[in-house]
C-alpha cells in the first residue's frame, strides 16, 4: 500500500470511535506495575527487573503465555491493586478513542490465592465507575478447572450480581471443550447474564459450534478457526454472531506465523461480524490502536473495513439500545467526514 494512503488510514483507525469487547484485565498488567505491586505487597518475583520480565514474553503457544500471565497476576492482593490495574487500562483505552469496554476478569486466579471475591470485583468495578470511558464486567471461568469449581465461583460472585453483565470461558482451550461447562452456563442464562466463550483460537471449529449450541453464547471470542468449516462460517454470518478477533495475540501465540498471514480479510469477506480487540495488551505488544495499526499495515484492509469494524464493535456490545444508537451515530458522523479524505478511498484494496 502506498505510504500516504496508509498514513491516512492509520489516522482514521486511531481516531475513530470504537468499543473493545475482548480484553482480559489481568492481561493489561504492565511489567512496571507488576514490579510496583510486588513491592507494595511484599511479593517476591522470579525476575530481577522489568526488562528481564519483558524478555520472558516470547510465547510458543497459548499455554506458554498462560503460565506467565498467571504468575504476573499473583502480585494482585488488595482491592486497590485491582482498582489501579483497571484504571491504568481505562486511561490507556481512552487515549485510543475507545468509548466503551467490556472487561474480562478471572476471579479463580485470585480467590484460589485467598484474595476475597469482594476485593476482585469491588476494585475493578470501582475503577469502571471512576474511569474516563464506559465499561462493564464479564466474569470468566477457567476452563482448565472443573465445572464444580466454576459453579462454586458463580455462587461466590452472586452477592455482586449487579456489578457483572456477563460470563465467559477462557484459559487452556484444547482438551477443555465447551460442553464441560454446560450446566454452569445454563444456570448463568437463567440468572440473566450475557454469555460469551473463547472458542476456535487454538481449538477446533467444533468448539465454536458447541459453544453456540450447548452453552448458547451470544459472541465467540477469537473464533478465527471457523473458516476451516464452510458450513459453520455460513451459519456465523447468517446468525450475525460476533467474533472478537485479537490480531496481535494471534501472532504472538502463533495461531498465524505473522500478521500478513492473518485471516482477518477472509473473515470480513465471508460476511462475518468481526471486531478487533487487544486480548492481553501488556503481553502481546499493544493496545487496541496498536492492533488496528498492525492489521491495517500488513493486510489488504480499506476505509470501508475500518468503518465496518467500528460499527461492529458497538453493534455487538452488550449496551442498551439508546447507548448503542448514540455510539453508532458518532461512527456515522466520523466516517461521513473521513470519506472526504482524498487518500483514503472507500472501494479500492
Ligand atoms: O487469549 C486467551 N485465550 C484463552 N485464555 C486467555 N486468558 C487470557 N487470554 C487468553
Ligand atoms: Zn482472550
Amino acid at each position: 500500500m502506498p505510504n500516504d494512503r496508509f498514513d491516512a488510514l492509520r489516522t482514521i483507525v486511531q481516531q475513530m470511535p470504537k468499543a473493545e469487547l475482548h480484553i482480559h484485565i489481568e492481561g493489561s498488567l504492565e511489567p512496571e506495575l507488576i514490579f510496583a505491586l510486588a513491592q507494595r505487597n511484599g511479593v517476591s518475583l522470579p525476575y530481577e527487573s522489568v526488562a528481564q520480565l519483558r524478555q520472558a514474553y516470547d510465547f510458543a503457544d497459548l499455554q506458554s503465555f498462560l503460565d506467565i500471565y498467571y504468575a504476573g497476576a499473583s502480585v494482585l492482593r488488595e482491592e486497590r491493586d485491582f482498582y489501579d490495574m483497571t484504571m491504568a487500562y481505562l486511561r490507556r483505552a481512552h487515549a485510543d478513542n475507545v468509548r466503551h469496554a467490556e472487561i474480562f476478569f478471572d476471579p479463580q486466579t485470585h480467590t484460589a490465592r485467598g484474595v476475597p471475591m469482594a476485593a476482585v470485583v469491588g476494585g475493578i468495578f470501582r475503577a469502571c465507575q471512576d474511569g474516563p470511558i464506559s465499561a462493564s464486567l464479564i466474569m470468566c471461568f477457567l476452563r482448565h478447572l472443573s465445572e464444580e469449581e466454576a459453579i462454586a465461583t458463580l455462587e461466590e460472585a452472586l452477592p455482586f450480581r449487579d456489578k457483572i453483565i456477563g460470563v465467559g470461558l477462557d484459559s487452556s482451550e484444547r482438551g477443555h471443550p465447551p460442553e464441560k461447562f454446560m450446566r454452569v452456563f445454563r444456570r448463568c442464562k437463567e440468572l440473566g447474564f450475557h454469555l460469551v466463550a473463547h472458542a476456535g483460537e487454538e481449538g477446533p471449529p467444533a468448539y465454536i459450534e458447541t459453544a453456540l449450541d450447548l452453552l448458547e453464547v451470544e459472541r465467540i471470542d477469537h473464533g478465527v478457526r471457523c473458516l476451516e468449516d464452510p458450513r459453520l462460517t455460513e451459519r456465523l454470518a447468517r446468525e450475525r454472531i460476533a467474533l472478537t478477533v485479537c490480531p496481535l495475540s494471534n501472532v504472538k501465540l502463533r495461531v498465524f506465523p505473522d500478521m500478513a498471514a492473518h485471516n482477518l480479510p477472509a473473515l470480513l469477506a465471508a460476511g462475518l461480524r468481526v471486531t478487533i480487540n487487544s486480548d492481553d495488551p501488556a503481553y502481546f505488544g499493544g493496545y487496541l490502536n496498536d492492533n488496528f495499526e498492525a492489521a491495517f499495515a500488513a493486510l489488504p484492509l480499506t476505509l470501508a473495513h475500518a468503518e465496518a469494524l467500528a460499527r461492529n464493535s458497538f453493534g455487538a456490545a452488550f449496551l442498551g439500545a439508546a447507548a448503542k444508537r448514540a455510539h453508532l451515530e458518532e461512527v456515522d458522523a466520523f466516517f461521513s467526514k473521513a470519506s472526504h479524505t482524498p487518500t483514503a478511498d472507500r472501494t479500492h484494496v
